[in-house]
């Protein structure tokens, strides 16, 4: 919001950062530009010829020179026609490819950046400028850049080919352009900050549309069709009225600027044919002359438009190359210190401090190891900061104070793809994808042979439903996998971090229990992922942290008891109250 504060006095500035991206592809420029020229030379060489046609035939009466005229008019013409196609060719296809290079560019860059940006932005927000803010440069890239760049070489070529025709004239336009020109001017400053108003409007609509089509379970569920619907209606009657307002005020402008050039041109022509009848210009170098004015002007016309719409353009580029601009927080270090090979499995915390926010520490003084091999569980009530102790160790998040280490290293000096490449990560609601079921596991390692996936099904007991259903592997799961089961969602991911074939083991355990039989599928698919890797467990089930080698009982952020489950039961105290209420089959 503060950037549309500032979006006014910056104008077309914006449309800075797109020069880069044209820029790089210096051959269709060239061709462009190239084309571009011809096609104004050839349209402004027409009206000298027509100017001739009419002093030396019409006037003079003499059909033969208006024949020979002709053939001139109909060459250049010709000329003008293939200059024309071509240039609209090359400048549609370099607009293409700006786009897509800025659609692939600011994906790749959202992608790269950190959890916290994540948590600060709305995704539909966020698509919704990789969709709509890219549609509306797409849309003037090809038609108003180009629009705009051929008038203005027509408005000055016209310029120059007026004062070859007739200096008189020309000065007589000269004095009666500002007339026209100063309200233009004037006008165009207000449609500055409307269009990125009605753009952040938009992007609000489609940002709500995202989140409750997303979520239109929960939507039904809470008979809440009708209230979001008025919601959203509401949100769409703002943009509606934002862009009317915008509109309202270009016609204002498109009308100002048709009802004074007309007027301009009809003082022109009386002011032409008064020098006419003086004997000081040619019947024919008026009407030429008055063919190039009527060519500056459609043009003048043509880039009154265009900076409306350049102007949306500008709003647009700015909301995607704010994007651009975001420096992910959580990066590479400079020079990466390498991880150990092959690696050890180890994680150490260390007298760990982290907040989200500045607000209070949602971890204090947690300081704990794990050994190769070892499986240690994370107990606690709700809110104490388990999930937010697994984020920190694959640098979802930066800490406040402390150190994590991996295989004995910081792993603010580790490459952010060799630590995560460390482990596998088991989600509480796992996440599966809209794709087939083989692309849901080699999400966990891209490229991996169909052999090797089968062999993680197996292990994750995926295979035994994969082979009931009709296409197999290449079934379709729909949507967040809403074609699936939450057992089998449960154990595709296990088969993906299987495949991922991580030293550590990260499980966020699901809270709510599945069917005896289910369960028990995937407690055997958990086994085969655990085994011989190093276990960092949120749990939820006792059998999982009866089996744990070292329990660390959470409670506000800090670690109150550790042991393994048998030692803390003897103790008594809090674990024992948390096991009673907290854990499941307990
Ligand atoms: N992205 C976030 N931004 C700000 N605060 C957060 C964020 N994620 C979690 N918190 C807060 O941090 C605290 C710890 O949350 P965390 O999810 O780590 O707890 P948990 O022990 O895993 O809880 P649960 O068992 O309910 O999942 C909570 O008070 C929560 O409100």
């Amino acid at each position: 919001m503060v950037a549309e504060v500032q979006a006014a006095p910056r104008r077309l500035q914006p449309l800075r950062r797109l020069v880069p991206f044209i820029l790089a592809y210096p051959v269709r420029l060239s061709l462009t530009v190239l084309f571009l020229l011809t096609s104004a030379i050839t349209s402004l060489a027409i009206p000298a010829a027509l100017g001739g046609a009419i002093d030396e035939g019409f006037v003079a009466q003499n059909l033969d020179n208006v024949g020979r005229y002709g053939w001139i008019i109909v060459s250049i013409a010709a000329l003008m026609a293939i200059a024309s196609g071509a240039r609209f060719y090359f400048i549609s296809v370099i607009g293409e490819r700006v786009l897509a290079d800025l659609r692939q560019a600011v994906f790749g860059h959202l992608l790269a950046l950190d959890a916290r940006y994540f948590d600060t932005n709305r995704i539909g927000e966020l698509t919704s400028r990789l969709n709509g803010d890219v549609a509306v440069i797409r849309g003037a890239v090809g038609s108003s850049f180009s629009l705009a760049l051929r008038s203005m070489v027509t408005i000055i070529g016209a310029l120059v080919m007026m004062i070859l025709t007739s200096p008189v004239l020309t000065l007589a336009v000269v004095i009666a352009l500002p007339t026209v020109l100063v309200p233009v001017i004037a006008f165009s400053r207000r449609l500055r900050g409307m269009s990125r108003k009605t753009q952040d409007a938009l992007a609000d609509l489609s940002a709500m549309a995202t989140e409750m089509l997303g979520a239109n379970r929960t939507v039904k569920a809470f008979t809440q069709e009708a209230v979001q619907s008025a919601l959203y209606d509401e949100r769409s009657e703002a943009s509606f009225r934002a862009e009317t307002r915008r509109l309202g005020a270009r016609s204002v402008m498109v009308a100002m600027v048709i009802f004074l050039g007309t007027a301009a041109l009809v003082g022109l022509v009386w002011w032409g044919a008064r020098s006419v009848f003086e004997g000081s210009v040619s019947a024919g170098q008026l009407a030429q002359f008055l063919v190039y004015a009527l060519m500056a002007a459609g043009a003048l016309t043509n880039v009154s438009e265009v900076l409306g719409t350049l102007q949306m353009v500008a709003g647009s580029t700015e909301r995607l190359t704010e994007i651009l601009d975001t420096e992910p927080a959580i990066k590479d270090p400079a020079v990466p210190v390498a991880l150990p090979q092959p690696p050890l499995g180890t994680v150490e915390f260390d007298q760990v401090r982290f907040a989200y926010d500045g607000n209070e520490p949602v971890l204090s003084d947690i300081s704990f190891s794990v050994a190769k091999g070892q499986t240690v569980a994370l107990v606690g009530p709700s809110g104490s900061g388990k999930s937010t102790a697994l984020s920190l160790l694959q640098r979802f998040y930066d800490i406040d104070h402390g150190a994590i280490r991996v295989d004995g290293i910081d792993i603010r000096q580790v490459a952010l793809h060799d630590l995560r490449s460390r482990f596998a990560y088991v989600e509480q609601e796992p996440i599966i994808f809209a794709g087939t079921i083989e692309e849901n596991i080699l999400f966990g390692k891209p490229g991996a042979s169909r052999a090797d996936v089968i062999a993680a099904s197996k292990a994750a007991l995926v295979d035994d439903f994969v082979s009931d259903l009709p296409n197999g592997y290449d079934t379709v799961v729909g949507e967040r996998g809403v074609m699936l089961s939450g057992g089998q969602k449960q154990r595709l991911a296990i088969a993906r971090a299987i495949l991922k074939n991580a030293p550590i083991l990260l499980l966020d355990e699901a809270t709510s229990a599945l069917d005896a039989q289910s369960e028990r599928l995937v407690q055997v698919a958990l086994e085969h992922l655990m085994e011989g890797r190093t276990t960092l467990v949120i749990a939820h089930r006792l059998a999982t942290i009866r089996d744990a080698d070292t329990i660390l009982v959470l409670e506000a952020g800090r670690i109150i008891d550790q042991g393994n489950h048998d030692q803390l039961v003897a103790k008594g105290g809090r674990y024992a109250e948390l096991a009673k209420l907290q854990f499941r089959d307990a």
